[in-house]
């Protein structure tokens, strides 16, 4: 029978509090608002000459640099459609229809998604976290899993394989 193995962080402290908006059903359009997150991964693949999948450790610090990344600020989408996002040395301005946000520019972080949705932020993480595994243990995993919930108990996830 095949063996397969496979290792799983779900800290207490991988959690971020940001603000976001997202658009459903077209042109709706969400009012700003905030979550509190939680974060989990699930990394497949061979065991190393430690019996390792992943050292937890290097996991565990690459994954809470780029949660803690996303801590207190607000979350804009660079892929929108609709939401277009400017920045300048000093503010984000974002744009829907006849609505205009600004926020000071060191308060935001500019993802290259389409919207902020759980399952959107859990791509974006999912590749941070491949970038950041590649550089610091020029290893990646044959699957990842990456969740993200937004309000205690509503979780949307990515793999790549
Ligand atoms: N599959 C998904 N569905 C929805 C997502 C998502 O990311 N993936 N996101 C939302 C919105 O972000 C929405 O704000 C979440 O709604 P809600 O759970 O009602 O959030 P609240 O903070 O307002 O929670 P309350 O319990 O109502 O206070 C919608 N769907």
């Amino acid at each position: 029978m095949p063996v397969r193995h496979w290792v799983k962080l779900t800290k207490d402290h991988l959690v971020f509090s940001a603000g976001h908006f997202i658009t459903f059903g077209g042109n709706i359009c969400e009012r700003v608002h905030g979550h509190n997150y939680r974060v989990e991964v699930e990394l497949h693949g061979p065991l190393d000459e430690n019996h390792y999948v992943v050292d937890f450790i290097a996991l565990r610090d690459s994954l809470q640099e780029i949660v803690t990344g996303l801590d207190h600020r607000m979350l804009l989408p660079t892929k929108h459609p609709a939401i277009h996002v400017v920045r300048d040395a000093k503010e984000v301005t974002a744009t829907f229809e006849d609505r205009r946000w600004v926020f000071p520019q060191e308060e935001c972080i500019l993802l290259d998604i389409p919207n902020t949705t759980t399952e959107l932020l859990a791509q974006w993480i999912g590749q941070q976290l491949l970038n950041a595994l590649e550089a610091k243990l020029q290893w990646k995993p044959e699957v990842l899993r990456v969740g993200v919930d937004e309000n205690y108990g509503q979780w949307g996830y990515c793999e790549f394989s």
